[in-house]
């Protein structure tokens, strides 16, 4: 997994490091030169126009512009504080304006079509927040050292960025801010079916979906099971659940069901509670019983969160004593029911700070959703795209990590690699159109194309 570090705890880094300020400079600048020459396929007839600014940024920028005419591209060097009012033609522009320095009121010159290879981040991107300034150009690859920064991966990032190459210049990072989940890392946390195994033994318990909402049931349902689920209990309080033939429908009354679910709840793995429930008192009354009482993890999910928001001593006070992990699925306005305040721009602060107070696994979910659990590094999953934001997905997802939390994978890990297989999923859908069902049936085929990849 790429390894991701604030900018703060970089300067640190760097501060701490043996290797010379210049060392680190010239090992920056020359990888910044082989992404140009990658970048322009070549060097013979090659022009570069370098930006260069006043500090650190704009030094590796001029290494990398020596080591482009040693190579015999055709390089112009100008200075970002002082730029010519016409700028010489390239066919790349490099932006070493600023970096991590940079602090606004600065505009990056219209380069019009020409491509940007940005040293770091581009000019006026927030490293630590992925917030872009006005002028922020759009670079096609951005070339960053030694780690990402939280900035690359969220809010503006990944669009201004483009695509991300993190080099080694040799500094040692002591510990990451977070990590970035791949394939790789999620492939090793899937584990094998004994060949012992029974239907009991991966069984998930579903409460989602009232009557005119049970879409949200029979979501979760289907996603636990195309997710490695071997048995999948369903209830929708009030009414019968709209469950799939290989699932039990257990109808539960819709007031008190807490009962109905305790009952035999120690025979299943996981239990999935919240998609689609509704916000009735009786209805938060209910899943407040289940979260003191489930002997099992849970993931708790939608109208779920609002009940646990809606408890009066707060949600810490009903999930601290837990002893069992659970996990909690937050978008930002659940996020803002749990904690009175929607998060901020520091998305890895805002779900480690939920974790650290409720002792939950947080999964802050967005564009690029962040996994929280006290005592981890934090995770983030940027596998999926906008095609995700339609209604179920989320019931999809909480669906998945009922599934992984059944099959005794760690909550912190369920979670994140939930959210990295919900994204693939819609990786392989149409590119318009995309409803949450679609993501269920490509379950299989995700699942399949992970195990079977070598790495
Ligand atoms: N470990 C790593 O990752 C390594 C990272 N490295 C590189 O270092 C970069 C960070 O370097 P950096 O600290 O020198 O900051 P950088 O962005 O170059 O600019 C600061 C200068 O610009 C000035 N300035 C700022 N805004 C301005 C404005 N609007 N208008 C005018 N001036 C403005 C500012 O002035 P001041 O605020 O001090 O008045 C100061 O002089 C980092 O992004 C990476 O590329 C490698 O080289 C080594 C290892
Ligand atoms: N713009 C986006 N890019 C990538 N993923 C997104 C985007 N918007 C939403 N998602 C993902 O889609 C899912 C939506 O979940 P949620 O809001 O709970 O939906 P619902 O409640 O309708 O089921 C989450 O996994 C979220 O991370």
């Amino acid at each position: 997994m790429i390894q991701v570090v604030t900018p703060q705890h970089m300067q640190a880094i760097d501060d701490a490091s043996e290797v010379p300020l210049d060392e680190l400079i010239a090992r920056a600048g020359a990888a910044v030169a082989r992404a140009a020459i990658r970048q322009l396929g070549g060097t013979y007839g090659r022009r570069v126009l370098v930006v260069a600014g006043p500090g650190n940024n704009g030094a590796d920028g001029r290494v990398a512009a020596t080591r482009l005419r040693e190579r015999g591209v055709r390089v112009a060097v100008v200075d970002a504080l002082d730029l010519p009012e016409r700028l010489p033609r390239a066919d790349l522009v490099i932006d070493a304006a600023f970096g991590t320095g940079f602090r606004g009121g600065w505009q990056f010159p219209d380069v019009g079509a020409t491509p940007v290879l940005a040293v770091d981040v581009p000019t006026g991107l927030d490293a630590a927040t992925g917030v872009a300034g006005p002028s922020t150009p759009h670079a096609v690859r951005t070339v960053t050292f030694q780690a990402a920064k939280p900035g690359h991966v969220f809010a503006d990032g990944p669009a201004r960025c483009g695509d991300l190459e993190v080099v080694d210049i040799g500094l040692g990072v002591d510990r990451a801010d977070a990590l970035l989940v791949d394939a790789a890392a999620v492939r090793h946390w899937l584990p094998h079916r004994p060949t012992d195994a029974h239907k009991w033994r991966e069984a998930v318990r579903i409460v989602a979906g009232t009557p005119g909402m049970t879409g949200a049931g029979h979501l979760a349902t289907t996603a636990a099971q195309r997710a490695g689920a071997s048995l999948v209990a369903v209830s929708s309080p009030g009414v019968d659940a709209d469950a799939p033939v290989e699932a039990l429908d257990r109808r539960v009354p819709g007031f008190d069901w807490y009962t109905a679910v305790l009952d035999d709840l120690h025979r299943f793995r996981s239990l999935v509670i919240g998609p689609g429930l509704g916000r009735e008192e009786h209805t938060v009354a209910s899943v407040l019983r289940c979260v003191e009482d489930a002997v099992v993890p849970m993931v708790i999910d939608g109208d779920g969160l609002f009940a646990l928001a809606w408890n009066e001593a707060g949600s810490p006070a009903v999930l601290v004593d837990r002893e069992v992990p659970t996990v909690l699925t937050p978008h930002d306005g659940e996020y803002g029911l749990l904690t009175g305040r929607r998060p901020d721009d520091d998305r890895l602060a805002a779900a480690t700070s939920l974790a650290d107070t409720t002792g939950a696994t947080v999964l802050l979910k967005g564009p690029a959703t962040v996994v929280a659990t006290p005592g981890e590094v934090p995770l983030i999953v940027d596998a999926g795209d906008e095609r995700l934001a339609t209604a179920g997905t989320g019931d999809v997802l909480a669906g998945i990590i009922g599934a992984l939390l059944a099959r005794q994978i760690p909550a912190h890990r369920a979670a994140a690699a939930g959210a990295f297989v919900h994204g693939l999923a819609v990786q392989r859908c149409a590119s318009v159109g995309v409803i949450a069902g679609d993501l269920v049936e490509q379950l299989p085929a995700v699942f399949t194309d992970l195990l079977a990849t070598d790495a």
